[in-house]
């Protein structure tokens, strides 16, 4: 059983953290569309780095998450790492973080799916094609991409955490008999769904226009594609925290 002492978080308050936490995938998009596709980020002929094997992109990832490992990011049960086989330990004194989850959500990792998503099928929708020889900023832009979606995604333990607890009673059958059909219709709130999708694309809008003086800029005319973002969300980043969402009830129990 997870520790119960942080009983107060309220389905609002993680609702909230979804909606600050699309300001940061909004804004990641749009600074990643700065650049074109430049494919060779993404080429494992392209970089022959001495001792790797692999792109660029993955040999920038594995070192980042590396560093950040030892920092202490990974210390953090919103945090997710890409390449979780063989990360270095933290070396920083551990932080005691609230223990608000079941522990059987330590086993809870998606971001290979994520990140599939985001290199075949994202990113090749909202930057130009071409190449400028910024690899090593695109990688970077990636990553941030790529660490907001995979943290607002698994931020669905959370948010399955708090409605199994306001509703017990409901989940606790489904749970018992593995039955994903009905734990989906209990955690989903389609009203809530439509107004995620709207209120992105409408972020996509304000913060992707271009700010001009003296005129109202170039209307119509945004750095990421507003219909993309709300597509994102309502293919693939909605979806996907579902899935979290059940994945973690499904083992509540346990
Ligand atoms: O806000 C919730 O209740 C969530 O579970 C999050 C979320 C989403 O991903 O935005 C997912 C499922 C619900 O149907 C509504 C919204």
């Amino acid at each position: 059983m997870a520790k119960a002492e942080h009983n107060n978080v309220t389905l609002g308050m993680v609702r909230d953290s979804l909606i600050r936490q699309e300001d940061t995938i909004v804004y990641s998009l749009i600074e990643r569309a700065r650049f074109p596709l430049n494919p060779p980020t993404y080429d494992p002929s392209y970089a022959s780095i001495p001792g790797f094997s692999g792109s660029l992109l993955e040999f920038f990832v594995k070192q980042t998450e590396a560093v950040q490992a030892k920092a202490g990011r990974y210390d953090n049960p919103e945090e997710h790492p890409f390449f979780p086989d063989n990360l270095p330990p933290s070396l920083v004194p551990h932080y005691k973080y609230p223990e608000v989850l079941h522990p059987a959500s330590m086993s809870i990792n998606i971001n290979k799916l994520i990140w599939d998503m985001y290199f075949n099928k994202l990113l090749p929708s909202f930057v130009s094609p071409g190449d400028d020889g910024n690899y090593a900023l695109t990688a970077a832009r990636d990553l941030e991409c790529l660490q907001a979606i995979s943290r607002r995604i698994h931020y669905g333990k959370l948010v399955a955490e708090v409605k199994f607890r306001d509703e017990r009673k409901d989940y606790e059958p489904a749970i018992r008999a593995q039955d994903r059909f009905t734990l989906t219709n209990l955690l989903t709130f389609t009203n809530v769904e439509e107004a995620v999708k709207k209120r992105v694309a409408k972020k996509a809008m304000t913060f992707g226009q271009e700010v001009k003086l003296g005129d109202d800029g170039d209307k119509g005319k945004y750095k990421v594609d507003p219909a993309i973002v709300s597509g994102l969300y309502a293919d693939w980043v909605i979806p996907l925290t579902k899935e979290v969402e059940i994945d973690y009830l499904l083992r509540r129990l346990d």
